[in-house]
């Protein structure tokens, strides 16, 4: 049986992706844990912890290699996959999401922008097309679609996510502010920048009461 990974180091493994990347980048091969973690400021032994949950990759005495544990990562995140993704609700965050060119270093290519907005009808965001939701379903049928990104209004989220799920799509990136009630098979991966902004905040006033201390 496959060994089960808790969320927590699953949700690390993209910044060792990113900074092994980093790493490749500046054409270095091999790292010691503990260069690594002085590197992204965690502990060596929370980084070998880590990694032994997917075998380990490094050795006694060489450290990793840079470029076999970014692949492994990379397999391990379905890096090594293309994933084709569609936006629902091309507003101002879905327009700036299909801007972003970088998210197809990693694989992620948005192939359909779509809204109600008749308005919006037509136009174009770096060469992606806006079309309307009427186009939806029959896109579907002529194009493989992976992952739905759900820009739209919190009052429609729900509706909508529960109609591509019908339609077959298996993965939701859902920027809503709503955690969406969906079949077990559904994979959903909730974003809420305001989290990370509270979290800025939380650290903000910790600081000032450590100072006030002193
Ligand atoms: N999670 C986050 O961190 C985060 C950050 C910013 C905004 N948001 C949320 O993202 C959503 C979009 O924000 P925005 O600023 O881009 O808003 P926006 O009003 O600019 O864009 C929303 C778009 O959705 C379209 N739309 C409405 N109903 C639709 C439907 N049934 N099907 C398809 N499209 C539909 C609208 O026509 C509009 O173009 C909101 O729910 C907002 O709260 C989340």
């Amino acid at each position: 049986m496959e060994k089960e990974i808790s969320q927590a180091v699953i949700r690390r493994m993209p910044r060792y992706y990113r900074y092994l990347g980093e790493l490749l980048d500046d054409g270095v091969e091999r790292i010691s844990s503990n260069e690594l973690s002085t590197r992204m400021r965690v502990t060596a032994s929370q980084i070998r912890q880590d990694l032994n949950n997917f075998g380990g990759f490094g050795q006694q005495g060489y450290g990793y290699n840079v470029k076999y544990l970014y692949d492994e990562i990379g397999k391990i995140l379905g890096m090594n996959q293309r994933h084709n993704i569609i936006i629902v609700g091309a507003g101002n965050l879905g327009q700036a999401l299909a801007n972003y060119v970088k998210f197809e270093k990693w694989g992620f290519v948005i192939i359909g922008l779509f809204d109600v907005n008749s308005a919006l009808k037509g136009i174009s965001v770096r060469g992606i097309e806006v079309r309307m939701m009427d186009e939806l379903e029959e896109f579907l049928k002529k194009n493989q679609v992976d992952i739905a990104a759900l820009t739209l209004p919190k009052e429609k989220a729900d509706e909508v996510a529960n109609w591509l799920v019908n339609l077959g799509i298996r993965a939701i990136w859902n920027f809503a502010h709503l955690d969406l009630e969906l079949p077990e098979h559904v994979v959903v991966e909730n974003v809420h920048l305001s989290d990370s902004l509270m979290q800025l905040s939380y650290n903000i006033v910790r600081t000032e009461k450590s100072k006030d201390k002193k």
